[in-house]
């Protein structure tokens, strides 16, 4: 599992690095039931073939699962993981090096398929399509193109915005998997697999407490976890209660709803300054000083699932619920909260 080569990136974040908590095969992974059991399918029927698996997209908010699922697919299907990320991967010649050391039915992954280069994007369609991978040798009028055979192997891609994929290299993948946010009753598993393989006793409202506030993500699931037990292990006596992790993620400036202080200020800016909008995201973008990448891949997904924000033709809306929860009145109209009704303010 373990590579030489510099292109294949480490995992980016830290606690990722902690692999007890990450599950290791489709039976541990909790959530996701769709998905899962399509994939079930899928690598069963791989196998009993004898062929590579069909290539696989993941495409979902970060921290849902995307990369360990990845994982679990190549240990599942008894091959060797490679990976990789469309950022790393500078030039076709990174691309080429990697495909050609690829041993018969193994799982590359590409983390961030989204940002790879229109040039290495190129070499990777015959690389899919058809295990072939067309180099061109020498510059100007001596320039040729060889054509390498590759082992047929399975590509898994991951993104958080399906959006920037080119149609082409979207059409490739025989098995594209949407991601969802997980459930309060599923984050609460997790937390209480992640408690007992810390070793931490907890209570049943103490690791609810943490689900509630998860943000539906288990990565987040995972370091509110580690960093409840911090308090749990100085400040209280070692015992994962309610108390403690309400203590804790307030302490964290994680309200109860699970938002952090990213979330509030967006939420504020456009109820203080945009009266709830609708406001365009790149103005959000400036007001802020976050990229809008951020906001539309960290921050808005939870916050439109959750009804707190809408997205209109015109720009982004408030939902009644984030006026209550920033203890605001929403704008004194029928229905404040509904897109249509937009036109009623003047956004002053
Ligand atoms: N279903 C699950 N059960 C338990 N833990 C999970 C589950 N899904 C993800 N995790 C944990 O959450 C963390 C984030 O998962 P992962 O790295 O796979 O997310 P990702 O979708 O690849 O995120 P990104 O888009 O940022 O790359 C990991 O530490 C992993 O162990
Ligand atoms: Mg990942």
């Amino acid at each position: 599992m373990t590579d030489p080569d510099p292109t294949l990136r480490p995992d980016r974040l830290p606690e990722d690095a902690d692999r007890a908590l990450r599950p290791q095969v489709l039976e541990e992974f909790i959530g996701q039931a769709e998905a899962r059991a399509n994939l079930r399918v899928f690598i069963e029927s791989a196998k009993m073939r004898g062929q590579a698996m069909d290539h696989t997209l993941f495409h979902g908010p970060p921290g849902l699962g995307k990369t360990t699922l990845a994982q679990i697919m190549a240990r599942e299907l008894g091959v060797n993981f490679k990976m990789t990320s469309g950022p790393v991967l500078a030039k076709a010649g990174d691309l080429a090096a990697i495909l050609t050391n690829l041993e018969s039915r193994d799982v590359l992954f590409i983390d961030e398929i989204h940002r790879l280069n229109p040039a290495v994007e190129e070499v990777l369609y015959p690389a899919m399509e058809d295990f072939e991978l067309d180099l061109v040798i020498g510059e100007g009028p001596a320039a040729r193109t060889v054509r390498i055979e590759l082992q047929p192997f399975t590509l898994v891609g991951a993104t958080t915005r399906l959006g920037l994929l080119t149609t082409p290299l979207r059409d490739r993948f025989g098995i594209p998997t949407r991601l969802q946010f997980y459930t309060e009753d599923e984050l609460d598993l997790i937390v209480s697999r992640g408690a007992r393989m810390l070793g931490i006793p907890a209570d049943a409202d103490g690791t609810r407490e943490i689900a509630k506030r998860a943000r539906g993500t288990p990565r987040i699931a995972g370091r509110l976890l580690r960093r409840v037990v911090d308090f749990a292990l100085v400040e209280g006596d070692g015992r994962l209660t309610r108390a403690l992790a309400d203590n804790a993620l307030t302490r964290l400036g994680v309200d109860h709803l699970g938002l952090d202080g990213a979330d509030r200020r967006y939420m504020r800016l456009m109820a203080e300054h945009y009266g709830g909008g609708p406001v365009g995201v790149e103005t959000l973008s400036a007001a802020l000083s976050e990229s809008r990448d951020a906001i539309e891949e960290v921050i808005e997904p939870y916050l439109l699932q959750q009804g707190l924000v809408q997205r209109t033709p015109r720009g982004r809306m408030l939902g009644a619920r984030a006026w209550r929860h920033l203890g605001l009145d929403a704008p004194q109209a029928p229905n404040a909260q509904g897109p249509g009704q937009s036109d009623l303010f003047d956004g002053a």
